[in-house]
């Protein structure tokens, strides 16, 4: 007799992840700017019979930056390539990609911003004109071969836009800025993923995961999860009360901040009075990479009005010391900056 070998944790969280990715822009929840602008873009190219302009697609993790490649590819009904910035580390990678693509192809790099530098120019030329050299031979016998290629839609994202240098972000015919969700709007996200998944759960406990989700659909489908896994264990519903447990138990608090958000809060209050502090030197504080805090962290705190960055570093806002219960040293650095 076989043996069913359970699904790993991890494989089950991506599974669950594709399981609810929007398929077209109508069922796309909120970024209501963004879908038109798409929407325009792709009708018109559609008219003309042409590739879509390339797009880039800018904002934090998990706002739907994927899911929006995907779309294109589907909307425009053409295949889509997935590559990544970290897996291009030569121009030689890139030329592999770029060479085999089929006509139309829309081509997605996630984390554009970590291609490497030789690849990011030779793209410029393939973006521009559909056409790479490719250096054959070293030192003074090396020749360049033009190659041609068929014509592609690059889609690029990026949590780190201000890391791409001018001449590929000029490249591109739009950039989608992607902004946190409302909590109105991750009811949406939330009440699909539940249908889908036929969980019951109560009206009143979505609208409070969808508030402490940070604006973030994939965090909030993943705090769904853990909700219907306390119901689960727990033999209750899916209410308020099953809510409050998983999310304390995972250490989400009240307005959504994660154990990173408030270490990082508590690192700027305890250690440095409050800011301003910069940025590498806070994340050495709390043992984690830079580009993670400036590309996760603080752009939720900034929305939310607990942390300001000021062009001396970051200070945390009146907001933030009363959110960790501190009572604020009124930190020089604040009044300078709202004066
Ligand atoms: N507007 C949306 N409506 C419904 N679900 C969404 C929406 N945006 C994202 N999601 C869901 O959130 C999850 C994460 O989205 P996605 O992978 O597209 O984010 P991302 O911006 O590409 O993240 P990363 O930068 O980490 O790759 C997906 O499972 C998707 O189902």
């Amino acid at each position: 007799m076989s043996e069913v070998m359970p699904t790993p944790e991890s494989e089950a969280e991506l599974a669950f992840e594709g399981a609810l990715r929007p398929k077209s822009l109508s069922e796309f929840v909120g970024q209501q700017k963004v879908r038109g602008q798409l929407q325009l873009l792709l009708h018109a190219a559609t008219l003309q019979n042409r590739t879509p302009d390339h797009i880039l697609l800018a904002g934090p993790p998990g706002l739907g930056k994927t899911t929006l490649a995907m779309i294109v590819a589907y909307e425009s009904g053409r295949p889509l390539r997935m590559s990544s910035g970290p897996a291009i580390q030569h121009a030689g990678d890139l030329a592999a990609v770029l060479s085999s693509l089929v006509p139309g192809e829309v081509l997605f790099i996630d984390e554009i911003h970590r291609m490497a530098r030789s690849a990011e120019e030779m793209l410029y030329l393939a973006m521009e004109d559909f056409r790479i050299d490719i250096m054959v031979g070293k030192g003074a016998g090396a020749t360049s071969i033009p190659l041609d290629l068929a014509p592609f839609t690059l889609v690029g994202a990026t949590t780190r836009s201000g890391l791409l240098p001018n001449p590929l972000r000029d490249r591109f015919g739009f950039t989608a800025h992607l902004e946190f969700y409302e909590t109105g709007e991750l009811e949406r996200v939330l009440a699909r993923a539940a249908e889908m998944l036929e969980l019951e759960v109560d009206p009143g406990a979505l609208t409070s995961i969808a508030s402490r989700s940070r604006g973030t659909p994939r965090i909030a489908n993943r705090l769904l999860r853990r909700v219907r896994d306390y119901a689960l264990v727990h033999r209750t519903t899916a209410g308020q009360e099953a809510v409050d447990a998983a999310l304390e138990l995972y250490d989400v608090d009240e307005l959504g901040l994660d154990r990173l958000d408030r270490a990082v809060l508590d690192a700027i209050l305890t250690r440095f009075e409050g800011g301003p502090v910069g940025l590498n030197t806070l994340a050495v504080s709390v043992g984690e990479e830079a580009d993670t805090i400036e590309s996760v962290v603080e752009p939720f705190l900034v929305r939310i009005g607990l942390l300001s960055r000021t062009p001396r570093g970051r200070v945390a806002t009146a907001a933030g010391w009363r959110h960790l219960g501190r009572r604020a040293a009124i930190p020089a650095a604040l009044f300078d900056d709202q004066l």
